[in-house]
């Protein structure tokens, strides 16, 4: 098997490149290339490891015509166009936890050195100046910290700030009533928030609800004398209008790690009193970077080789252990979903997956992302699990997951129904020794059959003769029959037969079998 190519395009821990050897891929390392550049080596790669500097744009997606994951050694993404990635089946993960403890220590650092002018009173005495009396601080301690954001970075400051015995309130519509409590943080709307805060630290993503979220209007509700850090992203604050809050005094001090154009080479912000700033540093510490870059490199590199999915943000998790656990039954999900895929001329609306004994103690989401895939390759070859459910939720479809733990006849069951304008009509299949996929049922008929390589589906009426006319017929033809597989609603009513064949069945074949007496509806399938 050749091995799957990993391209590191930005400076990461050397650990990074050990581990990708280590699991077994051959790894580039090769950073600071312009677009253009990377357009034009990224076709090579199975997979791809950034930290911030790289922008995997639309474009650079369209040249990377082998690639399968693109993993961020940190958290934020939005330096990857997602939706893009998603589009193309390419799986994009993130390192969650490994540098939050480092940035949640740059937020306190950054506050500390708001409250005592640390760097101007540093350049000042390195200048000879000895300014004792020029620097009055102001303690943390009682103080007020408003959190923005009160996840893994905003918790972790929460924790730090109460240590200093600073009162905490926090402002996040996710963060529960019982988790605030946990914490020790007063849970409180934004407005609260502004109106007590004696510091106030960002720790959110920018999003559309999170952009400009201290704007000139709300920086105008603070405190006077309100003192502000952003270590999280560029964009949540008002650069023009927290400019215009330090001129007047109403802000006694800002501290931004991020900004809203990076790398912020110049900003009216520079030279600002009581304005200090690092360069995106808020993860740059030797521990954050070893955890972030061992993370990314075993994730990816697990994925690749294994199929493990790990903090995927645009595909459900699958541990290493649960994949192989899954695959079986990922395997005869696709297969059902195909065959639903291939055997709907109509449009579907909605589509059922329900999961019954062995099935239903497993995670759901990979099963029904692997229906989808099946249902939606019929339309485009480039469909695959990680695209299926964006591409099914892009069309309209209705999908619906259904459990039911109790067995029925068989230890593990998954059916797929489709609502159509003919009405409901599903398949269904099972695992034969945990592991062999095999269908069980179709559109109410019960029939056993492996659905694999190419096979020719026939609903005909019950009669005696049909089955040797239909043998009479391929074997003319020249198309050896593999496995045959029948089922029949009752004695002289509707049946199905399913043959798997060695020869290709061409539109001729097919046509000779659907004049044949008693026929309904013939088509060739392929799995
Ligand atoms: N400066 C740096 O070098 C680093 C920056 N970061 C950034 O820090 C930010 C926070 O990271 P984590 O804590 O790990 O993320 P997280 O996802 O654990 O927490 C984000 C929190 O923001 C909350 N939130 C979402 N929308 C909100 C809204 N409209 N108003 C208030 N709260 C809202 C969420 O409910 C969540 O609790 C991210 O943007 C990340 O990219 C992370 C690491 C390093
Ligand atoms: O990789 C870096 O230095 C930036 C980290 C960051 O911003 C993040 O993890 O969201």
């Amino acid at each position: 098997m050749t091995k799957p190519k990993v391209l590191i395009s930005d400076k990461m821990d050397p650990n990074a490149a050990r581990i990708f050897a280590e699991m077994g891929c051959d790894v580039d390392v090769i950073t600071g290339e312009t677009p253009e550049q990377l357009i034009a080596r990224i076709g090579e790669y199975d997979g791809l490891a950034i930290r911030s500097s790289t922008k995997v744009t639309k474009e650079v997606l369209a040249a990377a015509k082998n690639l399968k994951v693109i993993g961020r050694a940190g958290i934020g993404v939005d330096n990857v166009d997602i939706p893009a990635a998603s589009a193309q089946g390419v799986v994009v993960m993130n390192t969650p936890f490994g540098n939050s403890i480092t940035t949640a220590e740059h937020a306190i650092a950054l506050m500390f050195a708001l409250a005592r002018q640390l760097p101007e009173a540093n350049a000042q005495t390195q200048q000879g100046l000895w300014p004792k009396n020029g620097f009055m601080g102001v303690e943390v301690t009682g103080k007020t910290l408003g959190l923005i954001g009160a996840g893994n970075i905003g918790s972790i400051v929460a924790s730090r700030a109460l240590g200093l015995r600073m009162k905490v309130v926090a402002f996040d519509p996710f963060l529960t009533p019982e988790r605030a409590v946990e914490m020790g943080v007063e849970k409180a709307d934004l407005e609260t928030l502004l109106a007590k805060a004696d510091f106030i630290t960002l720790h959110t993503p920018l999003t559309d609800q999170t952009r400009n979220i201290l704007s000139a209007e709300n920086l105008a509700k603070t405190k006077k004398g309100v003192r502000i850090i952003n270590c999280a992203r560029g964009g949540l604050v008002d650069e023009a209008a927290l400019k215009a809050g330090l001129d007047s005094g109403h802000i006694a001090g800002a501290a931004l790690d991020v900004f809203q154009t990076e790398p912020a080479k110049e900003s009216p912000l520079f030279g600002t009193p009581n304005f200090i700033c690092t360069p995106h540093l808020g993860a740059s510490t030797t521990e954050a970077q070893v955890n972030v870059a061992l993370q990314v490199a075993e994730q990816l590199a697990d994925y690749l080789v294994n199929g493990g999915v790990t903090n995927a943000l645009n595909m459900p998790s699958l541990s290493a252990e649960e994949a192989p656990k899954l695959k079986p039954y990922m395997k005869l999900a696709e297969v059902l979903g195909s065959m639903v895929g291939q055997l709907t001329v109509d449009s579907v609306p909605r589509i059922s997956i329900h999961v019954e004994g062995a099935a239903a103690e497993l995670n759901q989401k990979p099963i029904t992302a692997a229906v989808l895939a099946g249902f939606l390759r019929v339309q485009s070859d480039t469909v695959n699990m990680v695209n299926a459910p964006f591409l099914a939720k892009e069309r309209g479809l209705e999908v619906r997951e259904v459990k039911t733990e109790r067995e029925g006849d068989y230890h593990t069951l998954i059916r797929v129904s489709v609502k159509t304008e003919a009405g409901e009509r599903s398949v269904a299949g099972t695992l034969f020794n945990n592991v062999e996929p095999r269908l069980v049922e179709m559109f109410g008929i019960k029939v056993e059959a492996e659905l694999a390589g190419k096979m020719m589906y026939i609903v005909n009426e019950d009669a005696p003769g049909f089955i040797g006319r239909i043998g009479t017929l391929l074997g003319e033809n020249a198309i050896n029959i593999g496995t045959f597989n029948l089922g029949r609603r009752e004695a002289g009513g509707e049946a199905v037969l399913l043959l798997s064949v060695d020869g290709d069945l061409s539109p001729a074949v097919l046509e000779q079998a659907r004049a044949l007496p008693g026929v309904k509806n013939v088509k060739a399938l392929a799995f």
